[in-house]
């Protein structure tokens, strides 16, 4: 195994380590970054992507600091990518996923999660081999948090919060998916309970539409026997990029990062973002969706669900304890946002990033400086 550090991402608040992994015998590419630990270890997910690079994977530790400090969480930031095609599964998955934890037995301040491509059996594995990672299955001590959907009920609670900042209900609210995955499921399912109505929702290979309304659940079935929400029968097949374009209320991105830009931006049509996935907005389509009156909190803010749920696992609290957690924090977070936009005329991600900023530079002063 080759471990090579290099940091050259540096600035006042980190990456304290970047480290690259190679095991051609497995074989294993993976890039593991640990941004900020003044808070405390960091948390933050393993990602499974064949195009990964360490800007990337530095990008999501970083988004990770803010979000576990905006939490409150006693969390630093950190995040790893295993470079990997995302159709390896089975037994050559199982192999790379044990490969990579022994080769962070001591990286000590990380602490592994699920995130695109992993899921609770990927943090099982893991845990088998270090004793050190969150989102593990119920039976490991775990609270499955993809399973239960937590980062989509994070999101929903921050869509009523914003529903009530702009005065409006959330019932039949029209709302968009970009991303039919765990987080993508779990926000149209708690979205739908609150009144909405999907009417559109895509994967990597393909996007449907039906202005009349998708059914989450029979969605999550057809996906899940079949593969792809292509296979859904009552919905038009549209281009991907079409998805953001199309006439509906609220918009959620819960792929890849960078996925709404000034390139597509002016398109949507949507009155509220509701970031799902890490950095999916870039900062310069925020700014252009604040001048235009669309609503939009930073990623960091509204999808911090899943980590708040993994801080509530790793203190061995129970699953209930999390959604309790996820409602204070989250409703509270966006709050306070939302409040020192007003207030303070602040763009959300300045406010968001005060609120975090603000609690690690505190915790800082704790640290050895020499
Ligand atoms: N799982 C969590 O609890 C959690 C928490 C916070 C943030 N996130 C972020 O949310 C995002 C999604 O995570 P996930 O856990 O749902 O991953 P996932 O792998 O379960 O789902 C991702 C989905 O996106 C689809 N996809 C990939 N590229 C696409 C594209 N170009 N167009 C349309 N769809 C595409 C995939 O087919 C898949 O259905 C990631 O950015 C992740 O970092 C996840």
């Amino acid at each position: 195994m080759e471990t090579i550090y290099c940091n050259t991402f540096a600035d006042e608040w980190g990456p304290a380590k970047i480290v690259h992994l190679f095991e051609p015998s497995l074989p294993l590419k993976a890039i593991v970054v640990i941004d900020n630990i003044a808070l405390g270890p960091a948390i933050g997910g393993v990602r499974i992507a064949p195009d990964l690079s360490t800007e990337e994977v530095f990008r999501l530790a970083r988004t990770m600091t803010w979000k576990n400090a905006a939490a409150g969480l006693p969390h630093g930031g950190g995040k790893a990518g295993i470079v990997m095609a995302s159709t390896v599964a089975g037994s050559e998955k199982e192999r790379a996923i044990r490969g990579f934890a022994r080769a962070i037995a001591d990286l000590k301040e990380y602490i592994p999660g699920p995130d695109m491509g992993t899921d609770e059996t990927c943090m099982a594995y893991i845990y088998d081999e270090i004793q050190r990672s969150v989102g593990r299955p119920k039976i490991t001590g775990g609270i499955p948090l993809d399973e239960l959907g937590v980062t989509g009920f994070g999101l929903a609670v921050a869509a009523e919060q914003i529903a009530d900042h702009l005065g409006i209900s959330l019932r039949g609210l029209r709302v968009a998916v970009q991303g039919f995955g765990s987080v993508g499921r779990a926000v149209a399912r708690f979205l739908e309970q609150r009144g909405c109505l999907l009417v559109a929702a895509s994967d990597s290979t393909g996007a449907i539409y039906n202005p009349k309304g998708i059914d989450p659940a029979r969605l999550i079935a057809v996906k899940k026997d079949r593969g792809r929400v292509l296979n859904y029968p009552d919905a038009d097949a549209i281009p991907l990029e079409t998805l953001f374009t199309l006439p509906c209320d609220i918009l959620v991105p819960a792929a890849r990062p960078d996925a709404i830009t000034m390139a597509n931006a002016s398109c949507v049509q949507a009155r509220i973002v509701l970031q799902g996935a890490n950095i999916p907005v870039t900062p310069e389509a925020e700014s252009y969706f604040q001048k235009c009156g669309i609503s939009t909190l930073p990623d960091f803010i509204v999808n911090a669900g899943g980590v708040i749920c993994t801080a509530v696992e790793y203190r061995r609290g129970s699953a209930a304890e999390a959604f309790q957690t996820i409602t204070e924090k989250i409703k509270e977070n966006c709050r306070t946002v939302l409040h020192s936009v007003q207030r303070d005329n602040l763009s959300p991600r300045e406010a968001a990033y005060r609120l975090a900023q603000d609690r690690v530079r505190q915790a800082s002063r704790y640290q050895r400086h020499f």
